[in-house]
């Protein structure tokens, strides 16, 4: 052995050796693990038979939609099934359970999300349409769907929080955080999003596990539906860490929003900024008071709010 041969004999004791003492983010069991490549091509290949003619090259018209629909489907299910099973196999592995019934199980998982698609559809439909109403600059069904982070991450959102309910380890998340790094928003597979829901720019938004969301709501960049503080895995598991908007709320740029006690009553409208930690009633309207750092927070009186907020900061409560 020479030397250069040497030094790359010790290089490799020393990784070894740290694999020895850093069992926790080794992956040496056998199994391989879901790909984020493969997730990310297959979260493509769902998002193409989601919203048709928009995402793939091929021109469709009322006879070639069939034949794309059959062939994406089978490609889906196929796709679904391998990383499904990669998914269920490092529970297993965690748990100390065999593997040997996983294929089965992923298949059942893969045709559920495909059976799935007609509901999630009807919901993104009504997604995209909040969007079309709530964004004077939108234009168009298609300038939303293409270009809109707000509608990729709600659709994607869609798909992983399906599987996630059904229970399905690890792929959900990978989903999410394909989104999270394509859009700039963070929604947990786990949140609970109600119909008609529209986030605007989105960049920097997040959504925690169990916020739990109406319908038509609206948020703006930068809000964080969060935790009020750092539980552990185990007490966290068991509660609803992060708050509830009730329906028709709008939530402004950079307005956090934290606590599993938390309710933002239906028709309330919080500002740009604020910083909430409890409940306000239906129809509240909360502004950050921005010279005094003061929150004012008014039941029923959103005029009288608008106007002070107004007289004291010379703008507008909230940004769009
Ligand atoms: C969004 C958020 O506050 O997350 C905090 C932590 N990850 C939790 O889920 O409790």
């Amino acid at each position: 052995m020479n030397d250069h041969e040497r030094r790359l004999a010790s290089v490799v004791e020393g990784v070894l050796e740290s694999y020895r003492d850093h069992g926790n983010i080794n992956h040496i069991d056998g199994n391989n693990l879901p790909a984020r490549s493969e997730v990310s091509e297959l979260l493509d290949d769902v998002l193409s038979i989601v919203f048709p003619g928009y995402f793939n090259y091929e021109p469709l018209d009322d006879l070639t939609v069939r034949y794309f629909v059959g062939a994406r489907c089978a490609r889906i299910l196929r796709r679904l099934e391998q990383v499904v099973t990669r998914s269920l196999a490092v529970d297993c592995s965690h748990a100390g359970r065999p593997a040997d019934e996983t294929g089965e199980a992923a298949h059942e998982h893969a045709l559920d999300l495909l059976q799935a698609i007609p509901s999630i559809r009807a919901a993104l439909a009504a997604d995209v349409q909040a969007a079309l109403a709530g964004d004077p600059a939108a234009c168009s069904d298609a300038e939303i769907i293409m270009s809109y982070p707000g509608v990729t991450a709600i659709a994607g959102h869609r798909i992983a929080h399906h599987l996630y309910c059904r229970r399905v380890p690890l792929l959900p998340r990978m989903i999410a955080e394909i989104l999270h790094s394509r859009t700039g928003i963070d929604i947990h597979p786990g949140a609970t999003i109600g119909r008609s829901f529209f986030i605007d720019h989105g960049t920097g938004v997040v959504i925690g596990e169990t916020s739990i969301i109406g319908n038509r709501v609206k948020l703006y960049q930068g809000v964080t539906l969060g935790a009020l503080s750092v539980k552990s895995r185990e007490a966290g598991r068991r509660v609803q860490r992060h708050p509830t908007i009730e329906d028709d709320v709008t939530v402004y740029a950079g307005a956090t929003i934290l606590g599993g006690d938390t309710v933002i009553g239906r028709g309330s409208t919080i500002g740009g900024n604020v910083w909430l930690t409890r409940s306000v009633p239906p129809g509240t309207t909360v502004v950050l008071d921005t010279p005094s750092l003061r929150f004012f927070a008014l039941n029923g009186d959103k005029n009288g709010i608008e106007k002070h907020a107004l007289e004291k900061n010379g703008d507008k409560p909230g940004t769009s």
